[in-house]
């Protein structure tokens, strides 16, 4: 899909009249090297033939509002009541998102009244609406010092009337929202209800996920930190794959439908000899199947490390009958089947009928890679990007997402951000360093698995 100019302006909830308590502080600021003026937007595209082949001038050319903060803001600081609510999944830096938001609503804009919705989307409901928590600087102060969210999160749907209700009765103008892809349309939803009764609240997203599956942002905060646990367990199975005759080290890493953590995991120790990621199809059987190569590997270096992404491989289980048919949770995603498993399992096998006395080591650490707190580069980007997104809500912006786009912080329009997912490209440089480090890159690049193709 190309993206036109028109597609990624934000929409705004009208005219800024007051002034900003930063405005003096920006009065001399203009474009430069590290910093975008307000008013100057930001590329979407970044390569030289990518632009020339929209043949426009430079104003035309697909760009993005910057955020930070203006010299006129839309509300008033003082009258301004703000909400915030985490959903979906946990992801490292939720804490540091809330504890931005708090310390910068209140030292910067003079913000008094903060309210944390409780569990997610569902503390919008009738039901759990005024069962809030008073969220001061005093409050939020040492949030940061431990993993998942002080508000809680959850799954499952709610009504978006309901919602604004919620909204209207606790006085709320300001509403953060921080959330995946689920999140993230539940925040559109919101706020075209809101939009449909011309009130005037202002929805901002901030993108989390540990999956790192939304586009236009470089990559969600918490990912880094996830990858990194993720990467110890990568270390700990090869030392005991290493340590034992025929031994099979198995990881299995968080990841519905995108490997990101799954391959940025394996270079960061890149001890993995074959991953396998829910974007590149494999076999189990045949000569370039996974069975025939893990053999291999096993008789030629005494070992094998696997990195698997828990949706990678789930039409082996379908074939199987191992899948719940379509299954989903109650916020609708896909249940997914256990891959790590299913290796572990015909691993055994194949390698004990080849004559073999395989050792197979599996590890899965599930939430443990995701519930642990953000580290130093994580919590960086989250107070920026809370930063962000107070700035951008105060300027009365709405239905728009705060997000880090080749290195420059912009506003999303909310309805790009859940267009389409973001997945490992196999045709991309990131597949390609994960085919290098795990010696696979030469071959038949239309092999079902190219990491199963002779290298
Ligand atoms: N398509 C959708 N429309 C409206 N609300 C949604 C949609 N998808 C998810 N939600 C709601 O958003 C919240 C978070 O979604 P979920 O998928 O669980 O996590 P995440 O935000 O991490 O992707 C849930 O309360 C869910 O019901
Ligand atoms: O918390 P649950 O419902 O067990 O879900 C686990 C899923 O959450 C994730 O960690 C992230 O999913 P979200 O970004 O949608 O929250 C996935 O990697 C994993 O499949
Ligand atoms: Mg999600």
């Amino acid at each position: 899909m190309t993206l036109h100019l028109d597609d990624l302006r934000v929409r705004h909830l009208g005219e800024c009249h007051h002034d900003s308590p930063l405005a003096e502080m920006l009065a001399a600021k203009r474009t430069s090297p590290h910093y975008v003026a307000e008013g100057d937007r930001v590329l979407l595209e970044d390569t030289v033939s990518m632009l020339a082949e929209h043949g426009l001038p430079p104003d035309r050319l697909p760009s993005f509002e910057a955020a930070g903060p203006r010299r006129k803001i839309y509300f008033d600081p003082v009258r301004v009541t703000a909400g915030i609510v985490t959903c979906g999944g946990l992801c490292p830096g939720l804490n540091d998102v809330i504890r931005g938001l708090v310390q910068e609503l209140t030292t910067q804009y003079g913000v008094e009244r903060i309210l944390g919705f409780r569990n997610g989307l569902r503390g919008l409901t009738a039901q759990h609406r005024d069962d809030t928590i008073e969220l001061t600087p005093d409050r939020v102060r040492d949030i940061h010092n431990a993993g998942g969210t002080i508000l809680g999160s959850s799954r499952g749907a709610q009504d978006a009337d309901e919602m604004v209700d919620s909204l209207l009765l606790r006085g709320i103008n300001v509403l953060f929202v921080i959330g995946g892809d689920g999140g993230m349309n539940a925040a559109t939803h919101l706020a075209a209800a809101i939009r449909a009764r011309d009130l005037d609240i202002a929805v901002i997203g901030v993108p989390k996920t540990i999956d790192n599956d939304l586009p236009y942002t470089d990559q969600s905060f918490g990912f880094q930190s996830a990858f990194a646990q993720a990467a110890n367990f990568i270390s700990s199975v090869s030392i005991e794959a290493a340590a034992s005759p025929d031994g099979i080290g198995i990881v299995k890493l968080m990841g519905r439908h995108s490997g990101f953590i799954a391959c940025y995991a394996s270079l960061a120790r890149n001890a993995a000899d074959i991953v396998l990621i829910p974007e590149v199809p494999f076999a189990l059987e045949g000569d370039d199947g996974l069975l025939a190569r893990v053999e291999q590997h096993v008789r030629a270096k005494g070992f094998v490390v696997i990195v698997v992404a828990e949706g990678a491989g789930q039409d082996l289980l379908a074939e199987r009958g191992l899948l719940e048919g379509d299954a989903t949770d109650a916020s609708g995603n896909a249940k997914l089947g256990d891959i790590g498993t299913l290796l572990r399992e015909t691993l055994t096998a194949h390698l004990t009928a080849a004559g073999l006395a395989p050792t197979v080591r599996y590890i899965d650490p599930s939430y443990a890679i995701r519930s642990v707190t953000a580290n130093a580069y994580d919590s960086v980007y989250c107070l920026r990007l809370a930063h962000a997104a107070v700035h951008a809500a105060m300027a009365g912006r709405t239905e728009t997402a705060v997000v880090r786009w080749r290195r420059r912080f912009v506003h999303v329009p909310m309805p790009l951000i859940i267009s389409k997912r973001n997945q490992v490209d196999p045709d991309g440089d990131l597949w390609m360093s994960v085919l290098e480090a795990t010696g696979r890159l030469v071959g038949n690049p239309s092999a079902r698995h190219p990491l199963l193709v002779d290298g």
